[in-house]
Parts: structure tokens; C-alpha cells; sequence
């Protein structure tokens, strides 16, 4: 033991005294000082014992293991604490001494801790990760049913995609409950599919179709197929629903279970309206807080669950599951162009594709958070919405015409409306009333979502807590939600805005005369201001510098990883027919 003959420790009065060589007094050391000394057991071995510098004395050891590091950094037993508070004794005779039981972690230590646990709980969580494919997937494994291809009746075809071909079905052994299942068989991207559908199940099981397995079906075909098993949700898509004269009052019935006596109008279609996106949204939170983004939302891909009496989302064969980088090929993906996101791919092209698992892991926090790649759903969501409140834009051709036209206002929806609302039709006009409902929440909301920079667009949890959603708008709202309002149309503006901002602020402040800018020296201002390196453009730049570098790191490190062929380790995990 390390206790007995540690070179130079001498007890004081009951205080610990390390000395190396020279003499030791009690001023020499203590006074007051503490002694910085590992931890008195396996880490001291005879004859390693050696600095003492002024006043501190620091004790390096050499064979101390990294657990013994961690061990030291995180919880400082024994540490720096004076003898009248530690109980050292005699060191000879330490390890005869009751053991401290109280821990005293160091500052450091404390922070250090915080941060690792913020990191690994960040979106899209490292350490839930780890346990649910590690411990939820393995137990889940052993206690689900499972199924082979003999054990389902097919039935009506539901839909044709270009991977699959979906059917409703029925149990052999229960052919009572009659199509109350749904088949899909799919090709490569199959595999993919029930991995999403089995995480979704594990982590939010109610954003989705209710997904009962999935496996490769074992017949001797040259390609791979995959069957997944669903319940079946019930017979409308959102799709289905918005083309009907009647939305969104059919969705109301399907949601209550009956028609409202109240007058039609827009303050009750707006009601409606506000429920399926927050169910929508609600929907989306529970896949992004998962690190899995969808890439495919469209009303097709939304089916109203006559269980549940909610929607619920379908059709993962194009998500993506950004905590271990699975179907992340950003390059290759095929979106729906009426849907998509300006920005086409859900990472920046600069970020490298697919890396290799533990990377993937480690790094998706900062993917994460340098790409906000939930983003791109929230913009085909607020395409939604805007087809909920203007019922011209629910044809395909009419919202491709939509699209080019925002994209001719460099996707500022604030600039389509002033350029089609002047010479509006009567169905469009009634759309801007709708969202112009409460002070103009749901306008609000609508252009938050649907905005060029990913990065601008609000995310499905702050969607969430928007005011759109609380009952009686903004005009019903109380201080501390009001403050909420501001705080988020602060977070909501970018730089340009900002400085937009401030020019008409100094604009409001007056004249020449009064200390204000006349408005010929404001536009000058305007065009002088994007070329003058103000100390905030300089912080911006070396901000965007800053990211590019880490970005560029990463991406080097990451590609030099993925030299290595990568294998699709994770399809090991589906099962096969047996
Ligand atoms: N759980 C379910 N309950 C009820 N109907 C479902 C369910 N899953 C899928 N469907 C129906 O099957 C159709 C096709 O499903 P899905 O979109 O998953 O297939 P797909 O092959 O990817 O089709 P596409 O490529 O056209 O999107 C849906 O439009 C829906 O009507």
C-alpha cells in the first residue's frame, strides 16, 4: 500500500506535511496552505513523490490510471480540504482512519459534469441514444410479437410509391378483424424505414402510424424485399381531407366526432385550422427531439388516426435519423419539389455525408445545432398551413405557381403578399383575413415558418408555445405572454432586419435639427452601411469564419473516418423471415 512509505509526508499535529528532501516546518507548508495531494492510496508509489514549489505543494505521481484522473476531477475526496475538517492523522496510519464520507466536488469538476451532461442531452441526445439502442431496442426485441409473410391476408392496394407497394391486411389467424393492418412491401429503402418506425415507436410513439414489425422477407428474389406491419390508422390523408369542399368543417367532425352548431366563418374555420397544425407540429416536435427529421412532409404523408382522433405522420422511407447519421445522403435524396425547403438538403452541402456511427454519435449535437436540419420540415408544414387557409393554392399546378412566385420574392412571403394581395380574388382576400385573425398571430407564425435561411424558421417546440396557439390570440394576452411575444420576435430577426431595425428607429428619432437623420441621409446610411467593417460586421465575420473553420474540421475528420467503405451495420438489426 502506498500508505506506509510515501517519501517525505510527516504528520504535524495532526496536519499532513509532505516534504521532499529539505526539512520540513510547519510554516514551510501549512500555514494556512493546503495540501495538494492526489488521493493517499494507489495512486503514491514509494520514491515518486517529488515537487514542492513556494508555498504550494504539488505532488505528481506517475502510474496514475485515467480512472483515477476522472476520478480526481470530478470529485475532489480528500482534496484540498484542511486537516481540521479532513481527519488526516498520521499518514502511516490513514488507512486505519474511518473513511470520509462526504464528497466535495470542485468547481471545475461541477462544470465540467454540466457541460458533458448538456452535450450528451442535446438534441438529438448522445446518452438516450446509447440507452434506447442499447437497452429499450434489446428488451423490445425479446417482448414484441413477431410475424412471417404466411401470417398476413392481403387486401385492397392503398398506394404505389416508387419503393413500396401498400396494402391493407389482415391477420390469418384473425381474419374477424378484417383489414385492420396495413402492409407495405418495399424495396432498399425498406430497411431504412423500419428502422425509423421502430424508433419513432421507442421515443414518440404517437407523432406516427402505430408500427407493429418489420422484417426481410427470406423468398429466393433477386432483389431485397421488406415487409412493415401497421394498424391500420383510418381511410383519409390529410390530402384527402383538404380537397374536399368542405374543409376544414369535415376535419372538425372527424376531430369531435360531430358537426358544431355554430355559424360557419372564418373565426371558427381558423379554430380548425390552429388544431390540425399544433397537431401537426406536436407531431414533428416528438420526431425532431429524436434526432429524426422526416424530409417528406406533405398532407399525403399526414393520415387522420380514427383512434386517436388526431393526425399522425406516415411514410418514413425518406427520414433521416441524424443521431447515428442513418440514410443521411444528402446528395442523392430525391425531395418533393412542391414541398421542399429552399435549401434542397437538410445539412449544408459543406458537411460531409453519412459518417461513420461513433462519429456521427459524438458529433450530432453539433450538426445539429450548425445545421438546424428539423428546419426543412417546418417549411413543408408551413406550406401546409398556407394551403389550409388559402384553398387556391390545394392544386398541385397552383402551388408549383405559388412556389416560383415566392421564390421570385427571394422566399419573402411578406414581399408575395404585397405584390398579390393589391389584385386579389375574393378566395385569396378571405385567406389573409384568416390569418390575420387576433392581430395577425397566424400570419405571424406562417411567416416564421416558412422563411429562406433554415436557421430563421422557428422550430416545432417553440411553434408550440407560439401565442397562435393560446386560446384567444393576442389580443387576450397577459403580460408575461406578451413578454414571451417580444422575446420571440427578438430571436426571430436576423442581423439584416436588425439593422433595418435601427435605421427607421433613428428615422422615428427626428430631423436634422432635432439630432435625427433627415431621409436622404438615411438612404445614404443604407447604402454606405453594408460596405462600412462596423465592429458588429466584424464580430459576424469572424462568427461565420469561426463556423466555416469548425465546419471544415469537422468535415476533414469526418471524411478521413469514412474512408473506410461504410456498411450498412444497422440493417444487421432487422429482422429476418425465419
Ligand atoms: N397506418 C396506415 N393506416 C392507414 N392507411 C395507411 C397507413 N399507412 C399508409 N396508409 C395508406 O397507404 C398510402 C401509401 O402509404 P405510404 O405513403 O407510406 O406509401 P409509399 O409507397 O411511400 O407511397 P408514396 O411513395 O406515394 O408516398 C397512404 O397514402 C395511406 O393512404
Amino acid at each position: 500500500m502506498a500508505t506506509v512509505a510515501v517519501n517525505g509526508l510527516v504528520s504535524n499535529g495532526g496536519k499532513l506535511q509532505a516534504c521532499n528532501s529539505r526539512p520540513c516546518s510547519s510554516s514551510s507548508f501549512l500555514g494556512g496552505e493546503r495540501l495538494k495531494l492526489r488521493t493517499f492510496s494507489d495512486s503514491f508509489r514509494p520514491g515518486k513523490f517529488h515537487t514542492s514549489r513556494s508555498k504550494n505543494l504539488v505532488v505528481l505521481a506517475s502510474g496514475i490510471d485515467l480512472a483515477n484522473f476522472v476520478n480526481d476531477l470530478f470529485v475532489g475526496v480528500g482534496v484540498g480540504l484542511p486537516c481540521t475538517v479532513m481527519e488526516c492523522g498520521d499518514i502511516i496510519y490513514r488507512s486505519t482512519l474511518p473513511k470520509s464520507n462526504g464528497l466535495s466536488p470542485t468547481v471545475p469538476g461541477v462544470i465540467l459534469a454540466l457541460g458533458t451532461l448538456s452535450y450528451l442531452w442535446a438534441t438529438p441526445g448522445v446518452a438516450p441514444g446509447f440507452f434506447d439502442m442499447f437497452v429499450l431496442a434489446f428488451v423490445e426485441r425479446l417482448f414484441r410479437p413477431t410475424y412471417k409473410k404466411d401470417d398476413f391476408v392481403l387486401g385492397k392496394k392503398l398506394g404505389e410509391g416508387s419503393f413500396g407497394v401498400v396494402y391493407r391486411a389482415s391477420l390469418t389467424k384473425n381474419p374477424s378483424a378484417k383489414g385492420d393492418l396495413v402492409v407495405k412491401k418495399a424495396t432498399e429503402y425498406g430497411a431504412v424505414e423500419i428502422w425509423m418506425n421502430e424508433r419513432v415507436r421507442r421515443a414518440c410513439a404517437s407523432s406516427c402510424a402505430d408500427f407493429l414489425y418489420g422484417f426481410l422477407e427470406s423468398s429466393s428474389k433477386k432483389q431485397a424485399e421488406y415487409w412493415l406491419v401497421w394498424r391500420f390508422e383510418g381511410e383519409s390523408t390529410l390530402a384527402d381531407l383538404i380537397q374536399s369542399k368542405e374543409f376544414p368543417y369535415n376535419v372538425e367532425a372527424l376531430i369531435l366526432g360531430e358537426v358544431l352548431d355554430l355559424p360557419k366563418g372564418i373565426e371558427r374555420e381558423n379554430k380548425i385550422i390552429q388544431t390540425i397544425m399544433r397537431q401537426i407540429l406536436f407531431a414533428l416536435d416528438g420526431l425532431h427531439s429524436t434526432g429524426i427529421v422526416h424530409r417528406d412532409i406533405k398532407p399525403q404523408n399526414i393520415i387522420f388516426s380514427e383512434g386517436s382522433r388526431s393526425f399522425k405522420i406516415i411514410d418514413l422511407g425518406a427520414a433521416t435519423d441524424l443521431r447515428v447519421g442513418i440514410n443521411y445522403v444528402p446528395k442523392e435524396f430525391l425531395l418533393d419539389p412542391r414541398y421542399a425547403a429552399p435549401e434542397q438538403y437538410i445539412m449544408s452541402t459543406q458537411t460531409p455525408s453519412a459518417p461513420s456511427v461513433p462519429v456521427a454519435t459524438a458529433l450530432s449535437p453539433v450538426l445539429w445545432q450548425l445545421n438546424l436540419p428539423d428546419r426543412f420540415d417546418i417549411y413543408s408544414a408551413g406550406l401546409i398551413f398556407l394551403q389550409m387557409a388559402f384553398p387556391g393554392l390545394r392544386t398541385d399546378s397552383n402551388l408549383i405557381t405559388f412556389n416560383r412566385q415566392l421564390k421570385r420574392c427571394d422566399y419573402d412571403l411578406v414581399a408575395w403578399r404585397d405584390t398579390v394581395e393589391p389584385r386579389a380574388n375574393n378566395e385569396l382576400r378571405r385567406g389573409f383575413e384568416l390569418l390575420d385573425l387576433d392581430g395577425g398571430i397566424g400570419w405571424e407564425l406562417l411567416t416564421s415558418m416558412v422563411r429562406y435561411k433554415a436557421r430563421q424558421r422557428i422550430s416545432a417546440k417553440t411553434a408550440l408555445a407560439h401565442p397562435y396557439f393560446d386560446r384567444e390570440g393576442l389580443l387576450a394576452l397577459s403580460f408575461m405572454q406578451n413578454l414571451r411575444m417580444q422575446y420571440f420576435r427578438a430571436t426571430q430577426q436576423d442581423y439584416s432586419e436588425a439593422v433595418t431595425w435601427v435605421i427607421q428607429l433613428m428615422a422615428k428619432s427626428g430631423t436634422e435639427r432635432d439630432g435625427g437623420f433627415t431621409e436622404a441621409q438615411l438612404q445614404e446610411l443604407r447604402d454606405i452601411q453594408p460596405r462600412k467593417k462596423s465592429a458588429q460586421r466584424n464580430a459576424l465575420a469572424s462568427a461565420l469564419k469561426l463556423q466555416r473553420k469548425i465546419i471544415r474540421t469537422l468535415t476533414e475528420s469526418v471524411d478521413e473516418l469514412n474512408r473506410r467503405r461504410k456498411s450498412l451495420w444497422w440493417s444487421r438489426w432487422i429482422p429476418r423471415e425465419e
